[in-house]
């Protein structure tokens, strides 16, 4: 084929759309989200806010395939693309940090005698070369969520979720996930993350979605929610009045 035919594949613009219709997610008959619809295409820092039990953690693990919707479609309008995920604490295995990353290479089928050295580029790469032998479970809140920050990124993810992977970290791990989250979108990776902090949101969001109370409230680009939200709940939400 042409290479000036061949779609790049580095831009992210080639990621399947992932469509929610008329998604809810009911517990024991009580409604807990939706119904909604939302569509995320193309390749952009997509931030999810919204007070405490909004449902933002239910939006990403329905997106993110870890929960059914007990009514409507989570489906991606083309291949399934490569996704990754990251948790406000992060999910480590009791082992050393450098074998948490060559473990996550054996499962992605990377050849034995390349996966040490693309781990210790990883971890190099996140400031934790020097951790490569300390078991995981004993690092820092910050040490870990830079360790699964660098786990996903030998993923090479097209698709990454954050759930608040910020909200127990202090300023310096917090501007090193930012700066993270900003590296995975310049390789081309779509971003769907959830903040509580309107100035995280602010320095990341293209768009942002809002939540309140299970229901999709608006779903506007950052330019826009911050200066002229289009609903009063928005409205509210910026001026710190949204409340569960
Ligand atoms: N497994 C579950 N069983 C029952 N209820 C649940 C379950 N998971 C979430 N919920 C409820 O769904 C609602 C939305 O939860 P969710 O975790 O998505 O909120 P959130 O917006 O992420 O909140 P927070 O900002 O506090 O993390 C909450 O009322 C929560 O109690």
């Amino acid at each position: 084929m042409n290479d000036m035919l061949r779609q790049p594949t580095d831009t992210g613009t080639g990621i399947a759309p992932l469509a929610f219709e008329a998604v809810t997610v009911t517990h024991r008959g009580q409604p807990l989200l939706g119904p909604l619809d939302l569509r995320l295409a193309g390749c952009h820092r997509t931030l999810v806010m919204g007070p405490n039990g909004a449902g933002k953690s239910l939006l990403l693990r329905l997106a993110h395939g870890l929960l059914a919707p007990s009514a409507g479609r989570v489906s991606w309008e083309g291949t399934t693309p490569r996704q990754a995920m990251v948790f406000q604490r992060p999910v480590l295995l009791k082992r050393s940090a450098i074998d948490n990353l060559t473990y996550a290479l054996a499962v992605s089928g990377t050849p034995r005698p390349e996966r040490r050295d693309r781990a210790r580029e990883a971890l190099a790469r996140f400031g934790l070369a020097p951790l490569e032998k300390r078991p995981a479970r004993v690092l820092s809140g910050g040490e870990q969520q830079r360790l699964a920050l660098a786990r996903a990124w030998l993923t090479r993810p097209e698709v990454l979720f954050l759930d608040e992977p910020t909200s127990a970290l202090d300023p310096a791990a917090i501007r090193a996930v930012e700066e993270a989250v900003l590296d995975f979108h310049r390789r081309g990776t779509r971003i769907l993350m959830t903040t509580h902090d309107l100035n995280q949101a602010r320095r990341l969001a293209d768009d942002v979605v809002l939540l309140y109370g299970g229901r999709l409230i608006e779903h506007t680009p950052a330019e826009r929610f911050f200066t002229q939200p289009r609903t009063p709940e928005g409205q509210a939400f910026l001026r710190g009045e949204l409340v569960w």
